[in-house]
């Protein structure tokens, strides 16, 4: 990730065509609507964001057709130069995560972007077979760890038998494979922009990998709150805004505008 973060900031961009996103871009709910605002999108940002996450739902939603529009999506923001995080947040025993893995992390599979979002809650080594094939095929993993949502704590800040929280021992696993690589892992967390006291309870600090940081705009978080959030951790933050830039639409010209506004405010923050 560092590259494209180093010539063009620290900032992910979400593709997520919610119904009420569609309407105010004077979209239908529909195929045709969904490959109009997408393809707007990657159009907008893909040759000047970082990183594009389109929000596999969004798509899921219309079947295989959005789904079609998804493989297209990922096709459109490699030629822009962006790299691309595929929130799918899949997780399940590990004989079915072998199949996620071929989908979402395979080579030549037409669902596999530059990472994907997978969920850790039947247990970090039922993730195994994505984690090993995305490491052959060079693909980035971000694990779930401290969600941006409020019910998230109910599991993540339970303790287990040693003390530590569901959240530190998914942060610690992550660590481990990580552990040794130069300059960092492939393998990141994501820790919502919204969850408060992260240094009190938690220790991002052995990760060696980043952290993908929802939970900008839309869901309340402000650039200026990534320094409280991730203190030391937060050069390795890589903060995500999605309905906050896509309510800039449906022109290319205000979209570039809200992601150039973005861009700089937590470039400021993270950096000062
Ligand atoms: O903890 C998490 C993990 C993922 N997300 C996803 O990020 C975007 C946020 O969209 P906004 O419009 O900026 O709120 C969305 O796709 C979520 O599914 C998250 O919010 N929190």
């Amino acid at each position: 990730m560092r590259t494209s973060v180093g010539s063009r900031g620290a900032l992910c961009v979400g593709i997520d065509p919610h119904p009420a996103l569609l309407a105010q871009w004077g979209l239908s709910d529909d195929v045709a609507g969904l490959e109009r605002f997408t393809l707007t999108v990657v159009e907008a940002l893909a040759d000047r964001v970082a990183v594009i996450k389109p929000q596999a739902a969004f798509f899921e939603r219309f079947g295989s057709a959005g789904v079609a529009v998804l493989e297209r999506a990922l096709v459109g923001i490699r030629d822009g130069g962006a790299l691309s995080i595929v929130d799918a947040k899949r997780g399940d025993i590990g004989s079915t995560m072998a199949a996620y893995a071929d989908a979402f992390a395979g080579p030549g599979s037409p669902l596999a972007g530059d990472a994907v979002t997978v969920s850790p809650f039947l247990g970090f080594g039922s993730l195994r077979p994505l984690l090993d094939l995305a490491a052959a095929s060079g693909t980035g993993v971000f694990v779930l760890a401290l969600t941006s949502n409020p019910e998230g704590g109910q599991v993540q800040h339970a303790r287990q038998p040693d003390g530590k929280t569901v959240a530190q021992t998914v942060i610690d696993a992550v660590a481990a494979e990580n552990a040794g690589a130069s300059p960092t892992g492939s393998v990141g967390v994501v820790v919502g922009a919204t969850v408060t006291g992260v240094g009190r309870e938690h220790d991002l600090s052995a990760i060696n990998g980043p952290i993908l940081a929802p939970g900008i705009g839309a869901q309340g978080a402000t650039p200026d709150d990534l320094r409280a959030v991730f203190g030391a951790a937060r050069d390795q933050v890589l903060p995500n805004s999605s309905r906050e830039v896509l309510g800039a639409g449906p022109g290319v010209a205000g979209l570039r505008e809200a992601a150039a506004r973005s861009v700089d405010a937590v470039e400021k923050a993270l950096r000062a």
